[in-house]
């Protein structure tokens, strides 16, 4: 029996945003309409990591809304119930009750109700010489739980946000009994810099450490932009093969997460009952879960 109860079809909208926030989200509404139109059975709906403000620490906090009282959580919301559809809203500035900013995922049922929010946990404080320097603390602050929750009719599925990914602990914690996801979603917006080096290598390192899908969405590459995504959102099968990617532009990437291939993963490499627990703890056991 997979953890994946049935097939799930999913479509990632890899989009860039500019500056006009009203702009950014009116792009995303006619993307959708035109996945829906070219795949009237989508289940699910991904957009990328800061879908409705540039990728900037000066910028985000002009961007910040309320969560659940801002606007474009009422446009996903809305977008849910309008076409009956599982939503993955990205990531977008939050301005919290204690007035900090977060960088935050909300997700969505098909009747357009919240099923989960996710702060970033590890924020992307980076310098690398003749690369680049990022510092996302100097706006931001990290959430302090993992997020795991149900997909309504097809199972358990965690989720992170771009540089969650390079922390192991977060997949295996959604991974592993007792909250046994299928796959770990993660809106992200790598650069030039570090996508090529360690993009797929993170992905599908996460696929084949927990023998889950990994679902990776990423803003389009925009050169006139201060910050240029690097684009190639991916989707990853339980053996780490790559089923689905993207160019750098504008694009829709399609992809169905088949459950026979999560069985067959497992029974073929069976690591998820060869855990040697007595010799190092399981991460999973006492882990903080988000509520919505
Ligand atoms: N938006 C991010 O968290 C970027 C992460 C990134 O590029 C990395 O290399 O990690």
């Amino acid at each position: 029996m997979s953890v994946l109860s049935k097939p799930l079809k999913i479509a990632l909208l890899q989009l860039s945003a500019g500056a006009n926030k009203q702009a950014n989200l009116s792009k995303v509404r006619e993307y959708i309409a035109k996945a829906i139109k070219e795949n009237s059975s989508l289940d699910l709906i991904m957009l990328p990591e800061c879908f409705n403000s540039p990728y900037s620490v000066s910028e985000f906090p002009k961007y910040a809304e309320n969560i659940p009282n801002g606007e474009t959580t009422k446009f996903l919301s809305d977008i849910a119930k309008e076409y009956g559809i599982l939503v993955i809203g990205g990531s977008y500035p939050e301005r919290g009750q204690d007035d900090k900013i977060y960088n935050t995922s909300v997700s969505f049922n098909r009747q357009g109700e919240i099923i989960a929010k996710h702060r970033k946990a590890h924020l992307f404080d980076i310098d690398i010489p003749g690369g680049i320097t990022f510092k996302e603390s100097i706006s931001l602050t990290g959430g302090d739980k993992a997020t795991v929750f149900s997909l309504p009719d097809f199972g358990a599925i965690g989720l992170g946000i771009c540089y969650d990914i390079r922390f192991p602990e977060l997949a295996a914690i959604a991974a592993r009994p007792p909250q046994n996801s299928f796959a770990m979603f993660y809106p992200g917006a790598f650069n030039t810099t570090t996508g090529p080096l360690h993009w797929h290598l993170l992905a599908r390192a996460r696929a084949v450490d927990n023998q889950v899908f990994v679902i990776l969405c990423s803003p389009s590459r925009d050169i006139t932009s201060g910050y240029h995504a690097y684009g190639h959102s991916l989707v990853v099968d339980p053996m780490g093969n790559i089923i689905a990617e993207a160019g750098e532009a504008d694009e829709i990437v399609y992809a169905e997460l088949d459950p026979e291939l999560i069985t067959k993963a497992r029974a073929g490499i069976p690591v998820t009952i060869q855990r040697r627990f007595e010799i190092y703890d399981d991460v999973a056991k006492d882990a903080k879960i988000s509520d919505i």
